[in-house]
Parts: C-alpha cells; sequence; structure tokens
C-alpha cells in the first residue's frame, strides 16, 4: 500500500509537471488547448476523429497565426511560414514523427538523417523526372483505356466512380512501378485493395506518440484488436509481394530494355559518387510508393470529380475549354494526348485542378520538421527555440481566409484565372515544400490531368445525388467519405 506521503508526492509532481509543460516551457508563450500543452494524445485523439485538420482550422481562428497543438509542437497558417519551415535546408530536420513510417528499412518518406536523404534522393530523381516518365506514357494511356472501357460497360447504369479510380490508380502503379500486373480492375473487387489509408493512420499513430517508439511498434502484433492485427497482415503481405516484384526484376536478364521505374532505380547511380541502390533499399523505396502514391492520387481524384459535378458552372466551362482546344475525338480508344504542354493548352483545366488541391488536399497529415538551429530561429516573425517541432497543415494554410479571402471554402477554379487578384501556386503545398516535397508529383500530375480531360472529353457525367454534401474524413490521408455514385453518357461527336 502507498503511504499516504507517497500518494501526496506522486500527487505533487503530477501538478508540478502541469504547470512546468503549461507556464515554464520554452513553447508556453504560444497559445492553444490545454490539453494540448500537456499530452500528445491529445492529437492521437484529434487524428482518430478523422477530423484534425477541420479542427486545427478551427483552433488558427481562435488563437491567431500560431497554435500549440502539442506539448513541443506548433502549427503555423501563414505562408511567412513556409521558407523558414521548409526550405531553409539544415536549419530543421524531419521531426521523430516520421519514424512510425519507417518500420523496417529507412525509406525517402520516413529517413530523417539528411546526408543520407540527400544520397537516396539523387539516386531516384531522375527515375521521377518528366522526361523519363514520358517514356512510360504508354502504361498511363493502357490504364486509362481500361478504365474507360469499364466505364463503356456500365452503359446507362450508375457506378461508383470513386472505386474505379482506386482500382486504376493501384493498377497504374502496378505497371508504372513493377511492370507487374495488378488486376484490381478487371476484379473489381475492392478487398483486393490493400488498406493503404489504414497503413498511413497506423504509421501518423505510431508517429504522433514518438516516446513509445519503438515499443509501440513492438508491441503492436501482441495486442488482441482484430483490425490491428489484419492491418498487421496486409502491410506484411503488401511488403513480401513488393520484394517478390523487386526480385524478379532483379533476375532478369539486363538486356532488354525496360521502362518502368523499378527497372530505372536499378540503373540508377549516385551522380557524385557512382553508388547503385541494393535490393533491399529499392524494395522499401518501392513499397513506399504503393503506400505514398495509390490513395493519394486515387483521392486527389475522386475529389476533383465531386466538386465538377456538384459545380455546373465549373462543370460548364471546363466542357467548353475541352471542346475548343482539345483535338480529341470524343470517343473511342484513341491515342490519348501527350502530357508535355497539355497544361499550358488547358488552363481552366489546371485551373480546376489546382483549386481540388487548395480546398480539398489529400495529403493532410502535419509535415512536422524539428528546428536544430542552435539558437532556434524565426518564423513568421516570431523566435521558435531550438528542438521545438513546428509545421503546417496544408489544409489549414489554404482555408487561411486572410491569404484565399472569405471564399476559401467554396471550389472556384477562376481565383487561379483572375488578372487583377494574382495567387500564386507557390502558396500551395499539396505535394509539401523544399527537399522534401513529393517526387512522385510528376506520376499524380500525369495521371490527374489525362484521367481528367479523357473522362470529362469523352462523357457527360451527372452525379446520382446532386445534393449530395461532401465529408472529407482523414487519417494523415483524407478522401471523400462514401462513394462518388455517377451516370455516364457518351457526349455527342
Ligand atoms: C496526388 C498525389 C500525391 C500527393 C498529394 C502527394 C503528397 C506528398 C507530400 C505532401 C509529400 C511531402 C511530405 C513531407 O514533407 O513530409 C510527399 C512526399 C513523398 N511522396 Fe508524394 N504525393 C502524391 C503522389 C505520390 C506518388 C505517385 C509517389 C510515388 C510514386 C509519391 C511518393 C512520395 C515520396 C517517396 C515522398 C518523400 C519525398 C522525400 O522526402 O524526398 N507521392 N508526397
Amino acid at each position: 500500500m502507498l503511504s499516504i506521503y507517497s500518494i501526496l508526492l506522486l500527487l505533487g509532481l503530477f501538478v508540478v509537471t502541469i504547470v512546468r509543460k503549461r507556464w515554464f516551457h520554452p513553447l508556453s508563450k504560444f497559445p492553444g488547448p490545454f490539453l494540448a500543452s500537456q499530452t500528445d494524445l491529445w492529437r492521437v485523439y484529434h487524428l482518430w476523429t478523422r477530423r484534425m485538420p477541420e479542427n486545427l482550422i478551427k483552433l488558427h481562428e481562435k488563437y491567431g497565426p500560431i497554435v500549440r497543438y502539442g506539448p513541443n509542437d506548433l502549427s503555423f497558417h501563414g505562408v511567412a511560414a513556409i521558407n523558414p519551415i521548409y526550405k531553409s535546408g539544415r536549419k530543421v530536420s524531419k521531426s521523430n514523427f516520421y519514424d512510425g513510417f519507417t518500420t523496417f528499412h529507412p525509406n525517402l518518406f520516413g529517413m530523417r538523417d539528411e546526408e543520407l536523404h540527400a544520397k537516396r534522393r539523387r539516386q531516384m530523381a531522375h527515375s521521377f523526372s518528366v522526361a523519363s516518365l514520358s517514356q512510360m506514357e504508354s502504361i498511363f494511356h493502357r490504364r486509362i483505356n481500361h478504365l474507360v472501357d469499364v466505364i463503356d460497360s456500365y452503359g446507362p447504369r450508375p457506378f461508383d466512380l470513386k472505386e474505379l479510380l482506386a482500382y486504376y490508380t493501384y493498377d497504374l502503379m502496378g505497371e508504372l512501378i513493377f511492370n507487374a500486373e495488378f488486376g484490381s480492375m478487371a476484379a473489381q473487387d475492392p478487398d483486393n485493395l490493400p488498406p493503404i489509408n489504414e497503413h498511413i493512420f497506423l504509421g501518423c499513430m505510431y508517429g504522433m506518440l514518438p516516446s513509445l517508439l519503438p515499443y509501440s511498434m513492438q508491441l503492436a502484433p501482441h495486442i488482441p484488436l482484430p483490425w490491428l492485427q489484419d492491418l498487421l497482415k496486409s502491410r506484411k503481405t503488401l511488403r513480401d509481394q513488393t520484394a517478390k516484384h523487386v526480385a524478379e526484376e532483379f533476375a532478369k536478364e539486363k538486356s532488354e530494355e525496360r521502362h518502368n521505374i523499378l527497372a530505372r532505380l536499378m540503373e540508377a547511380r549516385d551522380p557524385e559518387t557512382g553508388e547503385e541502390l541494393t535490393e533491399a533499399q529499392i524494395s522499401s523505396e518501392a513499397f513506399a510508393f504503393l503506400v505514398a502514391g495509390s490513395h493519394t492520387t486515387s483521392g486527389t481524384l475522386t475529389l476533383l470529380f465531386y466538386h465538377l459535378l456538384h459545380n455546373s458552372v465549373s462543370a460548364k466551362n471546363l466542357t467548353e475549354e475541352l471542346n475548343t482546344s482539345l483535338q480529341l475525338p470524343a470517343t473511342g480508344n484513341e491515342p490519348l494526348p501527350a502530357y508535355s504542354g497539355l497544361e499550358m493548352q488547358l488552363p481552366y483545366a489546371t485551373a480546376c485542378i489546382r483549386e481540388n488541391y487548395r480546398v480539398t488536399p489529400v495529403f493532410t497529415m502535419p509535415l512536422p520538421r524539428t528546428i536544430i538551429e542552435p539558437g532556434g530561429t524565426v518564423i513568421d516573425g516570431h523566435h521558435v527555440p531550438q528542438g521545438a517541432n513546428v509545421a503546417i497543415v496544408n489544409e489549414v494554410l489554404q482555408h487561411n481566409a486572410s491569404v484565399w479571402g472569405e471564399d476559401h471554402d467554396n471550389f472556384r477554379p477562376e481565383r487561379w484565372l483572375d488578372p487583377d487578384n494574382k495567387l500564386s501556386p507557390n502558396d500551395l503545398l499539396p505535394f509539401g515544400a523544399g527537399h522534401r516535397a513529393c517526387i512522385g508529383r510528376n506520376i499524380a500530375s500525369m495521371s490527374v490531368l489525362k484521367v481528367l480531360t479523357t473522362l470529362w472529353r469523352r462523357y457527360e457525367l451527372e452525379a446520382v445525388d446532386p445534393a449530395e454534401e461532401l465529408i472529407v474524413e482523414t487519417v494523415g490521408i483524407g478522401e471523400k467519405k462514401g462513394s462518388l455514385m455517377v451516370r455516364a453518357k457518351l457526349r455527342p461527336q
């Protein structure tokens, strides 16, 4: 039994800890919810609600440009914070949040060692360039034509566009990365898709409780929660499949010319040292591509189609632009136009895509950086001490009324085309910023523009429920809640 003195001592320690964290902590001058200043569990709870970005937007409206949303964590919502947080080189580094994503081997996304990252990025960058991807454009076209065939097969019947886009993206990634046929569009069975968002959820959960790492990762297999065990099993399956595809590619004769990311990575050399990537490194990167690139792209496309299907002005303007600018027969599986130069040719479609990234970005997890500069640094006019974690949640930045106006909640592509109010795409962060920005953005951009133009040009799409309200749920990656049921009619020639 604890004596009364021990209980009083524990109580005293408890109170001292609370007082210290709230009033004597290096971040105590920054406002925020009381509970957030005390425990990381506050953020875990908000992640669990699937509404973290919305809640952070409200907190910024209440507390101003900086919110202390964790004991050692600050969220910023001003454009002026982008450069010091994401573009100041070695003054900051990825925080221990990212350890939640590097379960076995470090990969480009999760690695915190900046030297290692710089080397890996040098080795990989060329494989993701537009020039390199242009040689793989036929893969995009094959996958889009398969999507078109499936939509055609529905005739006047309604179908879930969100689901088809998920199959399209997953199969695209399979062929683009591994030259493999994942077959999800052919099967049209959602159970064939790996639970990628759940992987992200688990990664964010681990990462938001960094003091429990690595115990949480070691304990997880022993926690008898069926959903957790299923998730760990499917994560292992995906990892094993990835390793198998990589091993197969390594076993192939090197003489034949191959155009896929894996083949490119096998040929890749560090331009400074000539060093190659090992099979284990490629395997862990390929796994990360599937996780980082599949649902992000299909989720983005789903939201884009939702906005266009529920916004008659934008829908009409887009139809007009595609009819006049795109020299494409509306029907038939003719070759799709090349990506290069397409954005310039289609300013309205480009504005729609940009506006979708602004109003409903999918990569909504905080992207925290730790200040490593001795003496701290100045962000948006405020001194932040060394050791603090600082982040911008892109949805928070992109719903800052002082930047985007009072109508920031509305999908209005015209805002990007207004010559009197020049907005800068650099003030958006859908793909992050600086040297850790998305390496796969060219793949995503090609997919989004090609799928949008092909489907919109070919079909008159109609939402089954034109009054459906949009709900986005986010587990670090956001997605439209529920299905996106549509009907498609071939446009007249
Ligand atoms: C619409 C689709 C996509 C979105 C919105 C997106 C968003 C992002 C964001 C915001 C980051 C920065 C994370 C940070 O600062 O911590 C990132 C990084 C990354 N993304 Fe993407 N991404 C998309 C598609 C892809 C694709 C298709 C791939 C791969 C095939 C990919 C692979 C990666 C990798 C490897 C990183 C880490 C880069 C580094 O740290 O050097 N992403 N992505």
